[in-house]
Order: C-alpha cells, then sequence, then structure tokens
C-alpha cells in the first residue's frame, strides 16, 4: 500500500487524526515536524527562531524525501505545500488527504497555541493571508475531508470508507 499523506493548515487535525488512524489501520504513523525536531534535536520553534523558516523548508523537504513511501501514513505540517516539488511528490508516492477546516474552526482550535512560529503577531489576520494563499496547493490533493465541526473518530471513519472506494 501506498504512503498515506495528510496535508492541511495549521490545526486542522493532521496529527491528532494521522495517529488515530495509524492505530485503526495498524499502521506506522511519521509526522514530519516530530522527524525533523528528533533529527535537528531542535523544536519548531527554536529552529524557526535559530536558523529560519527556509532552512526549516530544506529540512521538511529533505525528511519527505527520505521517509518512507509504503505502508506508512505521514502527517505533514501545514506548509509543506508551499514547495511544488513537494506536492508533486507526494502525489506520485502516495493517496494525499486534505483535512480541510472552516477559518472560524481554525481559529477556536488555535487560539491558545504558542507552538507555531508563523502564528506569532495578529494571529487571526496571519492566518487567514496564509490560509488563503495556501488553498489552492491544498486542493490538490486526491481528497479533501472537511474536518469542520467533527470528531476525530468521525474523521477517521470517513477517511476509512474513502480508502476503500475502488478508486483506492
Ligand atoms: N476535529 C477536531 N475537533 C476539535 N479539535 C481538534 C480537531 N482536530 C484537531 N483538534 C485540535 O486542534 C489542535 C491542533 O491539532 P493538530 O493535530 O496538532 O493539528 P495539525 O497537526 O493539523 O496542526 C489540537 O489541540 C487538537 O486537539
Ligand atoms: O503551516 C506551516 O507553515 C507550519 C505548520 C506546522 O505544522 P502543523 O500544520 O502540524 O501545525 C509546522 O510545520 C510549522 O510551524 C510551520
Ligand atoms: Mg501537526
Amino acid at each position: 500500500m501506498k504512503a498515506i499523506y495528510l496535508t492541511g493548515f495549521m490545526g486542522a487535525g493532521k496529527t491528532t487524526v494521522g495517529r488515530r488512524l495509524g492505530e485503526v489501520l495498524q499502521l506506522p504513523v511519521i509526522d514530519t515536524d516530530a522527524y525533523i525536531e528528533q533529527q535537528v534535536g531542535k523544536t519548531i520553534t527554536k529552529i524557526f527562531a535559530e536558523e529560519g523558516e527556509e532552512t526549516f523548508r530544506a529540512y521538511e523537504r529533505d525528511a519527505l524525501k527520505k521517509l518512507p513511501k509504503e505502508h506508512v501514513i505521514i502527517t505533514t505540517g501545514g506548509g509543506i505545500v508551499i514547495q511544488e516539488e513537494n506536492r508533486q511528490f507526494m502525489r506520485e508516492h502516495g493517496i494525499v488527504i486534505y483535512l480541510h477546516c472552516e477559518l472560524n474552526e481554525l481559529f477556536r482550535r488555535l487560539a491558545d497555541d504558542e507552538t507555531r512560529p508563523l502564528l506569532m503577531g495578529n494571529k487571526q489576520k496571519q492566518m487567514k493571508q496564509l490560509f488563503e494563499q495556501r488553498l489552492p496547493f491544498y486542493q490538490e490533493a486526491h481528497m479533501t475531508i472537511d474536518t469542520t465541526n467533527r470528531t476525530i473518530d468521525d474523521i477517521v471513519e470517513n477517511i476509512v470508507s474513502l480508502l476503500k472506494t475502488p478508486r483506492f
């Protein structure tokens, strides 16, 4: 089975849904952010602060290439889709699932979060801008799941049933 890549904006639930999906499908789950943190030996926040976003994006691109491409769920960071190379790579090597979520719910989910360096400052304005810029990239996925107002279990069940359809 090809890799399953979960994409979507910060707060869409990629990390959380991926973990649960891994339990249900009995597949290993690798989170690109966690992998980078472990390889570099620093938190994402520290990497952004000390090495900058460009270096982080290079780590992210390299991680994507190095990680397994079969029998695995890869939960990505929200910005992985910025690089066309990454979008192409994921589409070629796996099934790309975009976890969509309405902005107002993303605001609520991330209201108290301090771990996402790109959202420091005017959080809602930053989120709206980034969200609109990235939406067309997320929409290049093989399939989209709307997570707005839905529980993790409901989303996971939806993904499992979509994966059973003949197309995949
Ligand atoms: N479907 C959901 N309903 C409510 N809260 C959610 C849902 N999915 C994720 N969350 C919450 O939103 C926050 C961000 O989730 P996370 O899995 O880290 O998202 P991502 O990896 O896409 O940035 C966490 O606090 C998580 O518990
Ligand atoms: O959207 C982004 O550019 C980012 C999303 C984060 O991951 P999550 O989407 O899991 O929050 C993390 O990779 C980093 O803070 C940058
Ligand atoms: Mg995450």
